[in-house]
């Protein structure tokens, strides 16, 4: 057989059949639920008259609309409540593995599925939410899928879709000290453009991928979809079996042995040609944040605000004008100092232990800049009480940091958590449109510790100055 790309090798061995428009009948092997696009899928399933297909395929947690203080209290505001209310009918009414709200289980689910063990290598895994490509971290061929769609998959365990072109990103070079995969998630993104992947299954491969944890190799999957492509993928390898073994839904003894055989199959051949190759070189990068209202608004910290006069395209001259006037900032002024209102540290792109303990380590014996309202939301409960026993909560509380219950909170601003109009925030999440954290409300991408640094100075921040390390 020829050489094969990851990407082929999951999606061939998941068709059940070829249709002649091109498309395939794709089995998905696992399905995420989360309340705020399932009530739409319950329907479209039960109106056809149709019913589960397999139980244990399914895996539901309520996120987005979920208050993040007062937990014991029922939901106040009666949106979320009943978005959240109706998840747990629906689970209930067709017996779906359900995590509750005061379950320490419970968080955002693209943190939760590979946490639990219900993401593994290899799997075809479909979650009514954008950032599914989360899980490709785990060799996993993971997508969003919509509302009725998520029916379909409920109903049939499959989905017709087709196949997407590939690209791979070769990561290359030395990263220096605080240049994190938020960093270069957001550097590739401002290299091809927020559209620059569309219709593609992004493969991250090279030495520095091979060296980052799961939680940052996360963070790079979570982040493809703001390149416009359909999924991110890493091959799975001694990390990501390490980080397998042992949780609560991964395969154990001779089930384990004999999916680690198939496992360590699922990486693309020498010979595997990808419709695009992109190399990205991270040695001499800087901590990036973003100024506008695109991911691919990137600027390093110690850079100034482009001017949209210098941008030839009219349509791209004119959306940049609209971003300056909306972000309230001035063409070819430094970025860094600009002074900040709110900082958010959570999300499914930076909410996992590692993102936490790189914010603590900047807090730690700090404090939150007068006038400035920061807030810590792990991803999961789980995540929380771990930072909780590293003595991360008492940092972060010490330092004047405002702790809260896991959930999506104000990277999507469901849930009451939300900028007032005209609030800038340094945030670890992944999407700075406008109104996304809240009407009016700005937003700057930048990674955990840079947002901890503007936490503490009341403005974006060079971290690499702030703590004295090398620029
Ligand atoms: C609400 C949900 C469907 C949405 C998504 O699809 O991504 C949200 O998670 C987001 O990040 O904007
Ligand atoms: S944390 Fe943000 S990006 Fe992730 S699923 Fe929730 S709303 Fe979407």
């Amino acid at each position: 057989m020829a050489d094969r790309t990851l990407y082929e090798k999951i999606w061939s061995s998941h068709v059940i059949r070829d249709y002649e428009d091109g498309s395939s009948l794709i089995y998905v092997d696992r399905h995420l639920l989360h309340e705020v696009s399932t009530p739409q899928s319950f329907l479209a399933m039960e109106e056809k008259g149709r019913t589960l297909h397999r139980r244990s395929a399914n895996l539901a947690v309520p996120d987005h609309a979920v208050p993040t203080v007062d937990r014991h209290k029922p939901i106040a505001d009666p949106l979320a409540r009943a978005q959240t209310q109706r998840l747990i009918e629906n689970v209930a009414r067709h017996d779906i593995p359900f995590i509750p709200l005061d379950d320490l289980r419970q968080g955002i689910v693209h943190v939760v599925g590979p946490e639990q063990g219900f993401t593994l290598p290899g799997i075809t895994l479909a979650c009514g939410d954008s950032h599914t490509s989360t899980h490709g971290a785990l060799g996993a061929l993971a997508f969003g899928i919509g509302a009725s769609e998520c029916g379909i998959v409920m109903a049939t365990q499959a989905i017709r879709q087709r196949r997407a072109k590939t690209m791979r990103v070769t990561v290359t070079g030395t990263r220096a000290p605080w240049i994190t995969a938020k960093d270069i998630a957001l550097t590739l993104i401002a290299r091809i453009g927020a559209n620059g992947a569309s219709g593609h299954a992004i493969e991250y491969a090279g030495p520095v991928i091979s060296a980052m944890s799961m939680a940052e190799r996360m963070t790079l999957c979570n982040m493809s979809i703001e390149s416009g492509a359909r999924v991110g993928m890493i091959a799975p390898d001694e990390t990501t079996f390490d980080y397998i073994a042992g949780r609560p839904l991964a395969p154990t003894g001779e089930m384990l042995e004999r999916a680690l055989a198939y496992w360590k199959t699922l990486h693309s051949d020498p010979g595997a040609v990808f419709d695009r190759e992109v190399t990205i070189g991270v040695t001499g990068l800087a901590p990036v944040v973003t100024w506008g209202n695109s991911p691919e608004d990137v600027l390093p910290i110690d850079g100034c605000i482009p001017a949209p006069a210098a941008e030839p395209d009219a349509t791209r001259r004119g959306r940049r004008e609209r971003a300056l006037s909306y972000m309230g900032l001035s063409a070819e002024a430094p970025i860094e100092g600009t002074p900040i209102d709110a900082v958010f540290i959570g999300s499914c792109t930076n909410g996992r232990l590692e993102d936490l303990r790189a914010a603590a380590a900047i807090a730690t014996g700090r404090k939150v800049a007068p006038g400035v309202r920061a807030i810590v939301v792990p991803g999961s409960g789980l995540v929380g009480r771990q930072a909780e026993a590293e003595g991360l909560v008492e940092i972060f509380r010490t330092a004047g940091f405002e702790w809260r219950a896991a959930g999506c909170s104000m990277c999507v601003a469901m849930n009451g958590d939300r900028l007032e109009p005209g609030q800038r925030c340094a945030s670890t999440s992944n999407r700075n449109f406008e109104g996304r954290q809240g009407a009016g409300g700005r937003t700057h991408l930048m990674s955990p510790a840079m947002a901890a640094a503007a936490a503490v100075t009341g403005c974006l921040t060079d971290v690499r100055k702030l703590v004295g390390a090398e620029a």
